[in-house]
């Protein structure tokens, strides 16, 4: 694990037990197994994890929301476990479900919220930087999907937090919205917030993270940048060029036997839709267009991808459902 100089959270060794469970003859079952990271100020740390993998419970533990078993948790300097009002003061929680009241109206809404801390920011800057004042009139319980996820964000952020935990900050947002939320990110982001970020979406990961943790059962198995982890790969490792995949339409059934190099694998995954993947060279690229002009092929269509975070997602935490 990294260990910055002056983290906002730092989680070591995280135990989590719940039970006894009745399905366990009694015993207590261990969701979270030694989970450990760091949060640097000025930074988005993303954790990621399949369902299931023990995000939501290590986020609840490091916002004091559940007790530990074992382990150690520091939040701002304190532990949360012990914490009071201070702290709570300090950072910012935007869940996915808003856990806003349904009655209220936005605008009271925050202002009533803004009126506990000692240093709110600007509730007409948020209102317009979060398109606030588009619904203003509206109930919470009658607000879109996106229109509360919004909300959500203003009510994390009305009490200039130090520290701003997100789950799933894009989840619902048209792209207009999830542009304007990202922009809002990063300018925080840039002015020395701490973001702790928890997500299913790779892209939102890819976008916005500075680091990136990816829990699997319970435990860590894959830490680093999104460049770091994009290079996770074995052909990378061993020395050789990123690798990307070449996606192209031609004419089906051609055979590209001996045409690139045995590692670069060819296969044509619908009639006349191929797919190429491995360390591509700018050679590879010529050696096929070569191929192509002496057959007289002109593909239809083609692009090229490096790999995703997704890829090393699912290449770290397995392909099967949970
Ligand atoms: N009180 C409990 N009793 C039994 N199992 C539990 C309890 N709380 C959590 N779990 C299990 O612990 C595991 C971790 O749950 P957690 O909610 O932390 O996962 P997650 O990574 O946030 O998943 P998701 O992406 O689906 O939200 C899950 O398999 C969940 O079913």
């Amino acid at each position: 694990m990294r260990s910055p100089e002056s983290p906002v959270l730092s989680i070591s060794g995280l135990i989590k037990d719940v039970g006894p469970l009745a399905s366990l003859d009694g015993k207590m079952l261990r969701i979270v197994s030694g989970v450990s990271l760091a949060a640097e100020p000025g930074q988005v740390t993303a954790l990621l994890g399949a369902n299931g993998a023990g995000k939501t419970t290590t986020i609840e533990c490091a916002q004091g929301l559940q007790r530990r078993t074992g382990g150690s948790i520091s939040l701002l300097g304190q532990d949360p476990a012990n914490a009071g009002a201070d702290l709570r003061s300090r950072v910012g929680v935007m869940l996915q479900d808003g856990g806003l009241p349904p009655s209220a109206r936005p605008i009271p809404l925050l202002k009533h919220i803004a009126g506990m801390y000692a240093r709110p920011r600007s509730l007409d800057d948020l209102v317009q930087r979060l398109g606030i004042d588009t619904f203003s009139r509206t109930s919470v319980r009658r607000l879109s999907g996106g229109q509360k996820q919004r909300l959500a964000l203003a009510a994390a952020l009305i009490g200039n937090p130090e520290v701003l935990f997100l789950d799933e900050p894009s989840a619902g947002l048209d792209p207009q919205s999830r542009q304007l939320v990202f922009e809002l990110i990063a300018e925080l982001r840039d002015g020395g917030m701490g973001i702790i970020l928890t997500t299913h979406l790779m892209d939102d990961a890819q976008r916005l993270a500075d680091y990136v943790y990816i829990i699997d059962a319970g435990r860590n198995v894959a830490e680093g940048t999104v460049s770091q982890l994009l290079q996770r790969d074995p052909v990378v490792e061993a020395g050789a060029d990123h690798v990307r995949t070449l996606f192209f339409e031609a004419p089906a059934g051609l055979d590209f036997t001996g045409v690139l190099p045995e590692s670069i694998a060819v296969s044509e995954t619908r009639a006349g839709s191929y797919v190429a993947t491995g360390a591509l060279t700018p050679q590879d690229l010529a050696s096929l267009a070569t191929w192509w002009a002496a057959h007289g092929v002109m593909p239809g269509s083609m692009s090229l991808e490096a790999r995703s975070l997704e890829d090393v997602f699912l290449d770290i935490s397995g392909k099967d459902i949970r």
